[in-house]
């Protein structure tokens, strides 16, 4: 759809504001096409009458002087005001919607879109292309408008003054203009470019800049600048190329705008010489067709800001109509409480829709049990419970819980089920509070600090500057990794979810935390279903069930004791890692670890 009808419902919801805004620019420059007609009266009439004595004519002078002072003080000076005020109140309106909009579509995105983009191309429709909308606006709901108004109202009384002299001045306004709609269109396509590279830019430098110190660590300052330098150069020619067009297309309607007032007076000085049009009229002529220079002037300036507005107007709207995969039905039920099971019903995924990363996957998790996934790197764990979350869906098969499929609940109710920790835990530069409150915003304080104990996080909580008020950074970037992955938890705890999910969960806390936490979870696991990944075999031996994962598949699954039995990967992974604990700590060599692993 085009994107100008895609705005026109934005713009219509400000209709009063603009109407206002309109009605103040109209008599902001109507008003001011009056001096040329007083000053024909005064050439015309005041000053050549023979009638008049000196005193009236003065008293005349005065009144027309003071008159005009009044009017421009009282109507014009006002009128300015309204015309700035109420336009700009509309476009701040229309921008801060356009932003909000723009704001619920990122949290309305799946996860294939972040995967997809980088972030700081999505910060340039947040914030320079919502932006460049503004000049667009102002250009076509007032200057456009405005400025053809003037225009015809200028032609109207130059008609009225001489009919001949006004088809020359149309003649070479028109020219003008289409020389300049032709070199517009030049102008539109080096901006449509110049704005697509910025977002390509922007989402370079934000990665550099969320990067920086592993620049610094890997020693790629340089190769970043270089990197940076090629795309700024490859910018700013674009830049140039963009503002050549338009001093083009500037300097070819400017010289002949500069020259039309000649050219109209020179013709007109003929009809003085024969006396068909009097100096006065003749005087207003040229000062109306001095006045048509702004207002062609003003409309060749607004067709690079139309252009630049229409590029960043339609790709606002093709950001707010970008395909969502993970949908809502229409009425979704709720998922209150997870009350039974969990069930991967031959599930097949691909994140490219090309290549499938689980294949005919089957599992069933009941209410209370403690699950775990291990297995090769890659294999397919995390994605797994990608789709428990319905980060993505599925592309065969179902994923059912309490025997409905997960499709059929609100995304809401299902996601308030579920808690997660992973190993990169994202934390918001707020308080330590907020972070561990960000499920529960009015959550007591009494409720987060148990919260914050229950996942071994209240004692170091304690030692920071300002306790639980301590503002964590971006990302969390003042805490270590094991803190981050303690508020994290304790974020969970504090949800008190039926479904708890890590992911790698205390992969950075030490042998002694990790014992805490875990110790922590058995507690509070009571009516909980827990699924969780680890590398670390040592920390599921205690899982009810046990799922090995190889290649988008489970190749084994059962309780420790009993994959232990089996032989297969899972003991071979166990036997693995058990042999280099044993060969770190210089007591045994691989093949004694095995035995007694075998031994049981
Ligand atoms: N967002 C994504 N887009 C495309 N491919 C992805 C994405 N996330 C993961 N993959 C791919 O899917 C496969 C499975 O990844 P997944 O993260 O589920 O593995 P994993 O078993 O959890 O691995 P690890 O133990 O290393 O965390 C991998 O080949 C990975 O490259």
């Amino acid at each position: 759809m085009n994107p100008l009808r895609r705005f026109l419902p934005y713009a219509g919801k400000q209709k009063k504001l603009y109407l206002l805004g309109f009605a103040g620019s109209l008599f902001r420059f109507l008003i001011p096409l009056s001096v040329p007609l007083v000053i024909k009266y005064l050439f015309d009439h005041l000053l050549r009458s023979e009638t008049m004595s000196r005193s009236d004519k003065m008293d005349q002078l005065f009144l027309i002087a003071g008159l005009m002072i009044a009017v421009f003080f009282a109507v014009r000076a006002p009128m300015e005001y309204v015309r700035q005020y109420f336009m700009n109140k509309a476009n701040n309106r229309i921008i801060t919607a356009l932003r909000q909009d723009v704001f619920a579509k990122v949290h309305a995105l799946d996860a294939k879109y972040f995967a997809d983009n980088r972030s700081g191309e999505i910060g340039t429709r947040f914030f320079d292309d919502v932006e460049k909308i503004r000049g667009y606006m102002t250009a076509i709901f007032s200057n456009v408008w405005i400025e053809t108004i003037v225009l015809l109202f200028v032609t109207g009384i130059m008609f009225s003054l001489n009919p001949v002299l006004t088809l020359l001045a149309v003649l070479l306004v028109a020219i003008q203009f289409t020389l300049a709609h032709f070199l517009s269109r030049r102008v539109k396509s080096t901006t449509r470019q110049m704005m697509g590279y910025r977002s390509v830019l922007s989402g370079f430098v934000f990665e550099r800049i969320q990067g920086a110190s592993l620049s610094k660590l890997f020693q790629s300052e340089k190769r970043d600048s270089e990197q940076l330098d090629r795309h700024l150069e490859r910018f700013e020619r674009m830049t140039d190329k963009q503002a050549g067009t338009h001093a083009v297309s500037l300097a070819a309607v400017n010289m002949l705008s500069d020259i039309t007032p000649f050219l109209v007076v020179a013709a007109g000085s003929l009809f003085v010489i024969d006396g068909r049009l009097s100096l006065g009229s003749l005087i207003a002529f040229f000062a109306y067709v001095d006045r048509m220079r702004a207002p062609v002037a003003a409309l060749v300036q607004a067709i690079p800001v139309i252009a630049e507005g229409s590029v960043a107007l339609q790709s606002v709207f093709d950001f707010l109509a970008t395909p969502v995969s993970v949908k809502e039905k229409e009425q979704p039920a709720a998922l209150d409480r997870l009350s039974d099971s969990i069930l991967f019903d031959r599930v097949a995924f691909s994140y490219d829709g090309k290549e499938r990363v689980l294949h005919d996957m089957s599992f069933l998790l009941r209410k209370g049990g403690t699950y775990a996934f291990v297995g090769e790197s890659g294999g397919g764990k995390s994605t797994v419970l990608q789709l428990l979350t319905r980060m993505y869906d599925v592309d065969a098969g179902r994923v059912l819980m309490d025997g409905r499929d997960i499709r059929d609940y609100s995304l809401a109710s299902l996601r308030s089920q579920i808690g997660i920790v992973t190993q990169d835990n994202f934390l918001y530069s707020s308080s330590v509070r907020d972070n561990i409150a960000m499920a529960k915003p009015d959550a007591a304080e009494e409720d987060i600090i148990e919260a914050a104990r229950k996942a071994f996080a209240h004692d170091f909580i304690r030692t920071l500057p300002d306790g639980y008020g301590t503002e964590v950074g971006e990302r969390g970037v003042k805490l270590s990794g094991g803190q981050k992955q303690r508020i994290a938890l304790a974020r969970v705890f504090l949800k008190d979810p039926s479904l708890i999910l890590l992911d790698e969960a205390t992969s950075a806390l030490d042998n002694e935390s990790e014992e805490l936490v875990q110790s922590s979870i058995e507690r509070i696991r009571k009516g909980k279903t827990i699924v969780m990944i680890a590398h670390r075999l040592s920390t599921v031996v205690h899982a009810d069930r046990i799922f090995v994962v190889r290649k988008g598949t489970i190749v084994e699954s059962g309780s420790h004791e009993e994959l232990l039995q089996m032989e297969g990967y899972y003991w071979e992974l166990y036997t693995k890692q058990n042999s280099a604990g044993i060969a770190a700590a210089g007591l045994e060599t691989t093949d004694c670890a095995a035995e007694q692993v075998k031994a049981g």
